[in-house]
């Protein structure tokens, strides 16, 4: 896991490109108040982040104790996030199967820690929520699981801009910070609020990010059911994941194997 480090290194970067999330103060300084909007992906990131998830996919195994995770040596990302975020449908959507990992509009749906092999490079892992209808045992598992996973490379953190940010989510944040394991957001279930209730949300929870969140990776992204059948919404959704896809073969470090399965 990289540690907070990095991430304050890739803030530097990004600083250089573009100046539109900072405001003037004293008319000398700058100061951050949300995340630079990510670049857009080059067409060779979203050949190779398409071509990951082209691959086959499968579920690994079920665990509902650490010591009971696969000895596994390809590199794993994780998704977190409270009950009812939309862990289970981004695993979903990443692998185009609706019937990978069940869903449901009822919080605690997950109860185990979930691992799924993907085109034999990267293992994703799904996980219980926390919060509403979840359990402490649950929280423990997640907890212990971060703590020791030495392969995981990533972990993103989902949050709903229609709920806003809980104290659940800040204690898990906080938790995050001093063990120094760095994390990335991802804010779901965009098409639940107008652009401009979205973007209000957007710029709280990154102001909070901003200025708590020590490991926080600084760039947030999002993801949305379609809206309507529109070409316009179907490119925002496909653009979106492919940023998802892209932040993972990015973490995991891996080079894409070419597909030798065709995916409908
Ligand atoms: N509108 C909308 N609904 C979504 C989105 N993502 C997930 N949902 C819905 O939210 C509900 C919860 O989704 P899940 O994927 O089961 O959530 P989870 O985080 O895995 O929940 P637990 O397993 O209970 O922790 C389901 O009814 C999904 O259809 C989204 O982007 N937009
Ligand atoms: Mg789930």
């Amino acid at each position: 896991m990289a540690l907070a480090k990095r991430a304050f290194h890739s803030t530097r970067q990004l600083l250089k490109r573009s100046t539109d999330h900072l405001v003037t103060k004293d008319n000398k300084k700058f100061q951050l108040v949300s995340f630079p909007e990510p670049p857009s992906l080059l067409p060779s990131q979203v050949a190779d982040a398409n071509k990951l998830f082209a691959r086959p996919v499968s579920f690994i195994q079920s665990i509902s104790q650490v010591d009971q995770a696969p000895d596994l040596t390809n590199p794993e990302v994780a998704f977190v996030g409270r009950s009812n975020v939309g862990k289970s449908t981004l695993i979903n959507n990443l692998t185009n199967n609706s019937r990978l990992v069940k869903t449901s509009n009822r919080p605690g749906h997950t109860k185990l820690l979930n691992f799924f092999d993907i085109g034999g490079q990267v293992t994703m892992v799904d996980m219980p929520g926390y919060g509403y209808k979840s359990k402490e045992e649950w929280g423990e598992l997640i907890l212990e699981y971060l703590s020791s996973r030495k392969q995981l490379k990533r972990l993103f953190l989902l949050l709903d801009p229609v709920a806003g940010l809980k104290e659940t989510d800040q204690q898990l944040m906080s938790h995050l910070d001093k063990q120094a394991l760095s994390y990335q957001v991802i804010l779901t279930k965009r098409d639940r609020l107008s652009q401009e209730a979205f973007k209000e949300s957007r710029l709280a929870i990154e102001k909070y990010l901003v200025e708590h969140a020590i490991c926080c990776y600084p760039q947030v992204l999002v993801t949305g059911k379609r809206r309507t059948s529109k070409s316009n919404d179907n490119a925002m959704v496909a653009e979106e994941m492919s940023k998802v896809k892209w932040a993972i073969v990015n973490a995991t470090g891996i080079t894409v194997r070419q597909s030798k399965a065709v995916k409908q």
